[in-house]
């Protein structure tokens, strides 16, 4: 019966998507119909050939945990990370070398288009579907619990990165409502809520139907990440179509009303996406690994309520000396202050626990990859709240020393304990007993390490310098520099941190390689997980 429904509503969609493709009013639009009529067709086909089809249930699938859906997502975080790291290195060495933007290739391949698709692939891409397949994996193991919803995480893996197939062919053919790290048109969010909600039904029900009475804490910041991001997601994107057959839409709000609505879904974007997510495979990859319990519990629980309560308040500091009242810039300046505190309560609490492992330092690079993703958190969480300072942001912002702070959480932070935990869990997976190669996982992180080092100190000179060089002003009070002169002065800089980008994306694909060899290796050493109870 279910099957019958499937049916009616595809074709539904595929009609409608007919409709789409034929009256759009513009190239983006256009090939996102086609897409989605193309998809339409194969899973109709799909479904149909299934009809009737008695459900085959495997005695994995009932003792065991779901880990499809796992699988699948960290072969997807690999795959969009050396995607991201490419097109980040290709931008990093546009800027240095604008020839590489290509006449040939316009507009389709120009910074402006190309810089949010960087931004996209490596944030909601590879860090999205790190966070989707960890969480699965660890929600069910502190549950004791299969997911919850049956095929329904099947639907939130394939249903999340199609929409970021519809982000990315979005910016590149030029449809974007111009906010930063939400450039997606109307229709693209709407299908992002409709996964993220189905996504919060997995993980929710998972949660409440667990078989262990208490809740871990990894799964209290997983938690706080979806919720979160799903009511920043929604007021961001407020926004009104100016066609239905069209990808323009228009903002709900207006003026400095939207632009903080902007930095305060984008801020905690950083505090819910990138932080608490992150934080919450942190706290159970990390303890697994060193083989030791969390440092202190208590401080876990203390840092997590800090932090989220501190976080939501910040986002002005993306907006000082604009026409954001002083009031407010004064509030995002002082709780991104405060907020040091828990964000290196995370930090010590991680370093902590491996307390009596520190031995494991020498011989274990997953765990040498935890400490560097930690060390980095640390630096960026205080580089962050200095940032936050009026004086220090005058010089700061519009700067390289931005794009040197993200970076240094992005690719630190971010980027090794992502690493980590797919060292940690490829071989789990597909039931092997360690990854292929334990000495590329140490080169991997010496790449990275050097390739983040290049990327963080020449994006700080370079960002001090240009401010600087903004505000020197001679004698008589006239400023010394054009904008040009400053850019022509970057040059260095940009080419050393497009090398940091080199070094970076060799070790993504030694991890890619590294990865294909442990699956695709030798005999399994021992059932797969979703058989056994780990
Ligand atoms: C090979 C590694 C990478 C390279 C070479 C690289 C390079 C770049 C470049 C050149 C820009 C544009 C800077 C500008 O407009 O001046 C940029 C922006 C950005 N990248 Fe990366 N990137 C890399 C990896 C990552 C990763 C892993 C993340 C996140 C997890 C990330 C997040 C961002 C963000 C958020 C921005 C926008 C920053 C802002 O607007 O202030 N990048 N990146
Ligand atoms: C206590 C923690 C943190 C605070 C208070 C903080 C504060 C700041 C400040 C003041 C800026 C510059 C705003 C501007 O001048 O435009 C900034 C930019 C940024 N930070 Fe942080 N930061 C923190 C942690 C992090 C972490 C851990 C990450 C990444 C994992 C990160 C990612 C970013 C990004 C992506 C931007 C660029 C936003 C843009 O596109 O302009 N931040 N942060
Ligand atoms: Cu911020």
């Amino acid at each position: 019966m279910l099957n019958y429904i499937k049916l009616i509503l595809l074709g539904g969609v595929i009609l409608f998507a007919a409709l789409a493709a034929n009256w759009a009013h513009d190239l983006a639009y256009q090939v996102h119909a086609l897409l989605i009529f193309v998809v339409g067709i194969v899973m109709f086909v799909w479904v149909l050939r299934h009809t009737d089809e008695p459900v085959a249930v495997s005695a994995g699938d009932v003792t065991g945990y779901m880990d499809g859906p796992v699988r699948f997502g960290i072969v997807a975080t690999a795959f969009w990370g050396v995607t991201g790291f490419l097109v980040g290195t290709f931008i990093a060495f546009q800027l240095a070398f604008p020839v590489l933007n290509f006449d040939w290739a316009q507009p389709y391949a120009n910074f402006g288009r190309l810089r949010p698709l960087h931004t996209s692939a490596v944030i909601f891409a590879f860090g999205g579907n790190a966070l989707i397949a960890t969480s699965f994996y660890v929600v069910q193991r502190t549950s004791a619990q299969r997911l919850w919803g049956g095929n329904l995480a099947w639907f939130v893996f394939w249903g999340y990165n199609l929409f970021i197939v519809l982000a990315a062919t979005g910016y590149l053919l030029g449809a974007t409502q111009s906010k930063e790290y939400a450039e997606p048109e109307w229709y693209v969010d709407i299908w992002l809520t409709i996964v993220w909600v189905a996504y919060l039904a997995v993980f929710l029900g998972t949660i409440l139907t667990r078989k262990e009475r208490h809740i871990y804490v990894a799964n209290w910041f997983f938690l706080s990440f979806i919720v979160t991001v799903a009511m920043l997601h929604i007021v961001n994107n407020l926004s009104i179509p100016v066609s239905i057959w069209g990808s323009k839409s228009v903002q709900v709000f207006a003026g400095v009303q939207d632009a903080m609505t902007q930095w305060w879904y984008g801020h905690n974007a950083v505090g819910f996406f990138l932080t608490a997510g992150f934080l919450g495979m942190m706290y159970y990859f990390v303890p697994k690994q060193a083989g030791r319990p969390v440092y202190s519990y208590k401080l876990s629980i203390i840092h997590f309520w800090a932090l989220i309560f501190l976080y939501i308040w910040a986002g002005p500091h993306h907006l000082h000396y604009t026409a954001l009242p002083d009031w407010a810039s004064t509030l995002g300046m002082v709780f991104s202050i405060v907020l040091w505190m828990p964000s290196w309560g995370g930090m010590i609490n991680g370093l902590m626990t491996l307390q009596g492992a520190w031995d494991k330092l020498r011989t274990d690079p997953i765990i040498r990859l935890m400490v560097a993703s930690l060390a980095f958190y640390g630096m960026s969480t205080f580089e962050g709240p200095m940032m936050s300072i009026r004086a220090v942001n005058s010089l700061s912002h519009y700067t390289d020393w931005t794009i040197g702070h993200v970076h240094s959480g992005a690719l630190g932070w971010n980027g090794m304990i992502t690493f980590a935990a797919i060292y940690f869990l490829t071989p789990k997976l597909w039931g092997r007993e360690k990854m292929y190669s334990i000495s590329a996982i140490n080169t991997h992180f010496w790449l990275a390490t050097i390739g983040i080092v290049l990327y963080a100190s020449s994006m700080w000179v370079s960002g001090i310098m240009e401010g600087l060089m903004w505000r020197e002003v001679d004698a008589q009070g006239f400023l010394v520099n054009s904008f040009a002169d400053t850019v022509s002065a970057k040059f260095p800089m940009n080419v050393v941190r497009g090398l940091g980008g080199v070094l970076y994306l060799a070790g993504g694909l030694i991890m890619v390689w590294n990865m294909w060899m442990t699956i695709r290796g030798g005999a399994s050493v021992k059932a797969p997980v979703g058989v056994a109870a780990e």
